[in-house]
């Protein structure tokens, strides 16, 4: 079978090699189609563009108070500022890493973290995700900034990097792990790390204490297309592929200021709730983890 090429203008500027999976399809096509205000509002701020969610507390004298004419406008920089903070504490728990050093970003998104990472390590920065949108997103990104030499988002599954063994100083997953087994994924980045690397990753996850996923941490699923793994099955996946725990902190209090300041806001998606009282009744956790390859 002979095929036609591509002319410039259908041609992809990221090679889009098939899904894995016909689950991976189905998640590639959701983040090619997303376009909600609430990352894009958020990202206009100041030109991170984020898929994750923040931490930290609400700064109610720069809010102002809801009758005032600017306030809208200021609860989308707080929250976005939040969503930030988020990115810092991932970062912070990197470890030491020099400009010669490479990251890796599996599930980078629109590239927001891979950015604040050159930015504050002058280092590479490599991110994959399974959205040509997304990866065409980024590398424009990178591009409007000057730095397309450093930060590169390429269409791929982060269960097969095409990266070389040892390659990266650090890696991690910012929420994104919900998407593929644990197993797998930390035997991907055990591979890719540089013996004494750091892998972390903040994620949501359900409490073994709860028993099995609540209904709120059910409803989440549903609304993303993903599958959140428990607490447990993190810790296990782990031991079992040479990446040893450093820190486990629960930032499940650390969330709740970013979650009941955007349930009152004009872009509420409507899974608010889930995340609130999943966070309240102890079935779900917001948690960070950092893990040494040994
Ligand atoms: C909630 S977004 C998080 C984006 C980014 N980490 C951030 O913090 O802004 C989830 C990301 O995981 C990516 N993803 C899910 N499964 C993947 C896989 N198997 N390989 C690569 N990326 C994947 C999606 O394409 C999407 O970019
Ligand atoms: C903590 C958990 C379970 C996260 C699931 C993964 C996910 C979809 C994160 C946020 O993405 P987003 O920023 O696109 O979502 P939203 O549109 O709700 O802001
Ligand atoms: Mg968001």
């Amino acid at each position: 079978m002979t095929s036609t090429p591509l002319t410039n203008a259908q041609a992809p500027s990221v090679f889009v090699p098939g899904p894995a999976s016909p689950y991976q399809g189905e998640i590639a096509r959701y983040w090619d189609q997303e376009a909600r205000p609430v990352n894009l509002r958020l990202g206009d701020v100041d030109g991170l563009y984020h898929h994750h969610y923040g931490i930290g507390e609400v700064d109610r004298a720069a809010l102002g108070s809801p009758g005032d004419s600017e306030y809208e406008k200021r609860l989308i920089a707080e929250l976005h500022r939040l969503e930030s903070a988020q990115t810092q504490v991932l970062l912070d728990h990197l470890g030491p890493i020099g400009r010669a050093d490479t990251l890796v970003d599996a599930g980078c998104g629109r590239g927001g973290s891979m950015v604040m990472a050159h930015q504050r390590f002058g280092c590479k920065v490599e991110g994959v995700t399974l959205s040509a949108k997304q990866a065409d997103f980024a590398l424009r990104r990178a591009r409007e900034l000057g730095i397309e030499d450093h930060v590169r988002a390429r269409v791929c599954n982060m269960l097969d990097m095409p990266f070389e063994t040892g390659l990266a100083a650090g890696s991690w997953n910012n929420e994104s792990s919900m998407y593929v087994d644990l197993h797998d994924l930390f035997a991907e980045h055990s591979r890719i790390l540089a013996p004494g690397g750091r892998y972390v990753t903040i994620t949501g996850c359900w409490n073994p204490r709860h028993g099995q996923p609540s209904k709120w941490v059910s409803q989440i699923n549903a609304h993303f297309e993903c599958n959140i793994h428990s607490r447990r099955e993190y810790l296990r996946a782990m031991a079992d592929n040479r990446l040893v725990p450093g820190a486990v902190v629960d930032l499940t209090a650390a969330t709740l200021p970013y979650w009941e300041l955007r349930a009152t806001s004009s872009l509420v998606t409507g899974i608010e709730e889930a995340f609130i009282n999943s966070y309240k009744d102890g079935s779900f956790q917001y948690l960070l983890i950092a893990a040494d390859r040994v």
